[in-house]
């Protein structure tokens, strides 16, 4: 793979990214291997109470990961927020969510479509920093080993569903494109041929990141880096094949990625190194919950806004699923421009 090795700078000290690690790993392990055993034992959640893990993750961590991103950038070069950092990313927000949202009602079904991308990109670049800064030393030593696990990570959720569950898949993305035009039906997504290469993509992706990862880990720490790797991915894929979308995304939304993020972010505030070193979770789940809250209720404001907006009106609890995912379709885009300069500072690319 190309480009040279590259360092991460994250400066977690030694006991913290213990501690974090110790959190933001076994705990959702434990949740997807129990969502796993329970769909293959045949329960599985009826009715509107298959949209509860979804609705419940977007409010419980997924809007609260995203509504510290004007903090993010300050900290993360150690510096405080100022009024004009603040605003830059107020007019991030702005621009491209506004941008983003006009395109969602001119053209519903490439913006879904752009949506999948946008997650891959993002739900991978997250996952690449965990395995990185959380190991005592990376088996991810290059840039061009860096994408292919990011490609990875971010592939299984987007991609998986739809080997193991097309159907719910399709009327996922056709209801949410149909809030805004009627017709739109994806049927292209049951294609086998469809989700034969691009379920075929990812396991080849899977496997060349895994093979390349044994092969640039020679020393006992980046072996068990790997091996974490290794478990996680093969732990990915068996949930995403087991457990029906609507509660594998919900739970992997909440438990791992905003979970993950927001434990990076927990490292970057300093009110918070005191508590961490000592390791007072409450504490740190306040400290964060009190800087979250503000954004968290603007997000909920504004998904009252765009419920009210749609064409198609929201009427039942699957319209309210997905004009969620619209408002975090939207917000995801400034998101990953956080995080990307966050991923830059931090030098993990
Ligand atoms: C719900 C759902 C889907 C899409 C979920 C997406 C795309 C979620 C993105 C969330 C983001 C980007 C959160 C921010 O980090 C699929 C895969 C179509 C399968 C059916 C269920
Ligand atoms: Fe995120």
């Amino acid at each position: 793979m190309g480009g040279g090795a590259v360092a991460v700078t994250t400066s977690i000290a030694g006991p913290v990214r213990r501690r974090l690690a110790r959190t933001v790993f076994p705990l959702p392990w434990a949740a997807l291997a129990a969502a796993i055993v329970a769909s293959l034992l045949g329960f599985a959640l009826d009715g509107p109470a298959r949209y509860a893990p979804l609705l419940l993750s977007v409010v419980v961590l997924g809007l609260p990961h995203g509504a510290l991103d004007h903090l993010t950038l300050p900290r993360a070069r150690g510096a405080r927020p100022t009024s004009r950092s603040l605003a830059a990313v107020g007019a991030l927000y702005l621009v491209l969510g506004g941008l983003y949202a006009a395109g969602w009602f001119l053209a519903p079904a490439a913006a879904f479509v752009a949506f999948l991308a946008l997650t891959w990109v993002h739900w991978g670049q997250g996952d690449v920093y965990s395995l990185v800064a959380l190991s005592r030393e990376t088996h991810l030593r290059t840039r061009g080993q860096r994408l292919l696990a990011a490609a990875v990570r971010g592939g299984i959720p987007m991609v998986v569903p739809l080997v193991g569950f097309p159907e719910t898949y399709r009327a996922v993305a056709a209801t949410t494109a149909g809030l805004f035009v009627s017709g739109a039906s994806f049927a292209w997504l049951l294609a086998p041929s469809v989700r034969l290469v691009a379920g075929g993509a990812v396991a080849l992706l899977t496997v060349a990141s895994l093979l390349l990862g044994r092969a640039r880990a020679d020393d006992s720490a980046s072996r068990d880096a790997w091996r974490l790797d290794a478990g996680e991915s093969l732990l990915l894929w068996a949930f995403f094949l087991a457990v029906p979308p609507l509660v594998a995304i919900g739970l992997y939304f909440a438990l791992w990625h905003s979970l993950r993020h927001l434990a990076r972010l927990a490292a970057l505030d300093p009110s918070l190194s005191p508590a961490l070193r000592r390791g007072r979770p409450l504490s740190v789940v306040v400290g964060l919950g009190r800087d979250a809250l503000p954004l968290t209720l603007g997000a909920v404001i504004l998904l009252a806004g765009l419920a009210a907006a749609v064409p198609a009106g929201v009427g039942s609890v699957d319209a309210v699923a997905s004009v969620s995912l619209v408002l975090l379709a939207v917000l995801t885009l400034p998101h990953v421009v956080v995080v990307s300069c966050l991923d830059r500072v931090q030098g993990l690319w």
